[in-house]
Order: structure tokens, then sequence, then C-alpha cells
């Protein structure tokens, strides 16, 4: 097997795996949320299929698709090599084109990730950034949660209002407005996070807003937690 097959059936495993993290933390029901990631090196990226149950998952399942999102089962190198794998008879998700054009677009993002964690998703129909108030939020996200424009489902339109939103900010996530939560990170894993801290924060500040005015956290020291958690934490 080549390394770019091995390199696919990891990528596959821990994309089908990560779903489980979703269900585990409650940011999903029924099949509305995926996880997918880039197949390092190559134009290719690997996401669920549209409307599996999470519990039927399989790695087997997970869709190989170019960065236009368009399924394939081949590619043909610079040498003239071609180098193919098995792809299941399912579409891929109905979120593929705004992931594909993330990777596209964003070369440093390894992974992607769509919920609809209830907290998070409030926020996003209500259009507000979530203000950073908690030092959780300055650690993970650098300031605040940004809204992303209305975008319709199906084509790359979400994906561009990912893009143009995060490209302003530290997050790693961003609410688009009317629908949810959408994360990026270096892998899958790292956007698995991203999704389960945002869904925390959303529920965090909205509590804290029922008691009254969340005190903010001044820009340099927002900068600071950002800079310790990202560059020094877990080292
Ligand atoms: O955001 C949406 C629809 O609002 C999607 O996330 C789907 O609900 C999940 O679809 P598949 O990944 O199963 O196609």
């Amino acid at each position: 097997m080549s390394s770019l097959q091995d390199t696919i059936a990891a990528v596959r495993q821990e994309v089908c795996r990560l779903h489980a993290e979703l269900t585990r933390y409650q940011l999903v029901v029924w099949t509305a949320g995926n996880v997918s990631g880039r197949i390092p090196g190559h134009e290719l990226m690997v996401i669920k299929p549209s409307g599996v149950s999470y519990d039927d998952l399989t790695p087997e399942q997970m869709v190989v698709t170019d960065l236009h999102g368009v399924p394939v089962d081949s590619i043909t190198t610079g040498t003239g090599q071609t180098i193919s794998w098995h792809n299941p008879a399912l579409s891929p998700s109905s979120d593929t084109a705004a992931h594909a054009y993330v990777y596209r677009n964003m070369p440093e993002v390894g992974g992607v990730v769509h919920t609809h964690s209830t907290y998070a998703t409030a926020w996003a129909a209500r259009g507000e950034d979530i203000p950073c108030v908690l030092t959780m939020m300055g650690d993970e996200f650098g300031g605040p949660i940004p809204v992303g424009p209305f975008a319709l489902i199906g084509d790359d339109s979400i994906g561009h209002g990912i893009v143009e939103t995060l490209k302003h900010s530290n997050s790693p996530a961003v609410l688009m407005q009317n629908h949810g939560p959408f994360t990026i990170g270096k892998d899958a894993r790292a956007a698995v996070k991203a999704a389960v801290m945002c869904e925390e924060v959303a529920k965090t500040v909205h509590v804290s807003r029922q008691l009254g005015e969340p005190l903010p956290i001044d820009e340099a020291k927002i900068a600071s937690l950002f800079d310790r958690y990202q560059n020094v934490y877990g080292r």
C-alpha cells in the first residue's frame, strides 16, 4: 500500500472516531453536524457521508473528495503513477462545499467541524458575537467569537463567510448567522476541541448575562492569555 493510501486510511479512522466526540459532548442531534480532515500534502479531504447516524459511521464510509468537494477515488502523481482507493456509494455531507472552501483558502487549516450545539447556535440566531469575558475565551479564542454572514446551505457561500470572518480574528470558531458554529484547527481533533470549547463558553456567557452584565477583560490581558495558551500551555 502506498503512503497516500495509508494516510487516507488514518485520516478516515480519525475523522470517523471524532464524530463520537460530537455526541459525547452533546453538540449534535440526529445527523446535524460534521467533521472533516485534510489529507496533508494533497488536494484532498475526508468528510462524513450525508445523513448517516453517528452510531452507524465506519471509517470506510468517510468520503474522500477533492478541495471542491467532488468525490474522487484516485489521483495520478507527477511521475504518472495512479494511486486509487475505494469510496463508499454515499454522498458527502451537505456542508462539504463549505469545508472544501476553507481548505482551499486557509492552507494552515487541517480540520473543520460544524455543529448545531444549543448555546452557540442560540447566539448565532441572535447574530451577536460572544464577548471575551472569560479567561477560557482568551486562551482558546483570543477575543470574541465572531458572527459570520447568513448564507444558504449547499454551495460554497458558507465557506466564503467562514473565511472572510476568521481571517480578521484569532478565533477558531465562527457563528454563522441563523445557522450555527463552524470551527477550524490545525487538524480535525483541534477543530473538534474548538467546537467543544465554543459551546462551553456560549453557555457560560449566556448564564452570566442572566445574572447581570459580564465584566470585560482588557485587550492586553486577552493577548497575554492567548499567547500563553497557544505557545506554553501543555508543552
Ligand atoms: O447544517 C446542516 C443543515 O442545516 C447540516 O449540518 C446537516 O444537518 C448535516 O448534514 P449532513 O452532514 O448529514 O449532510
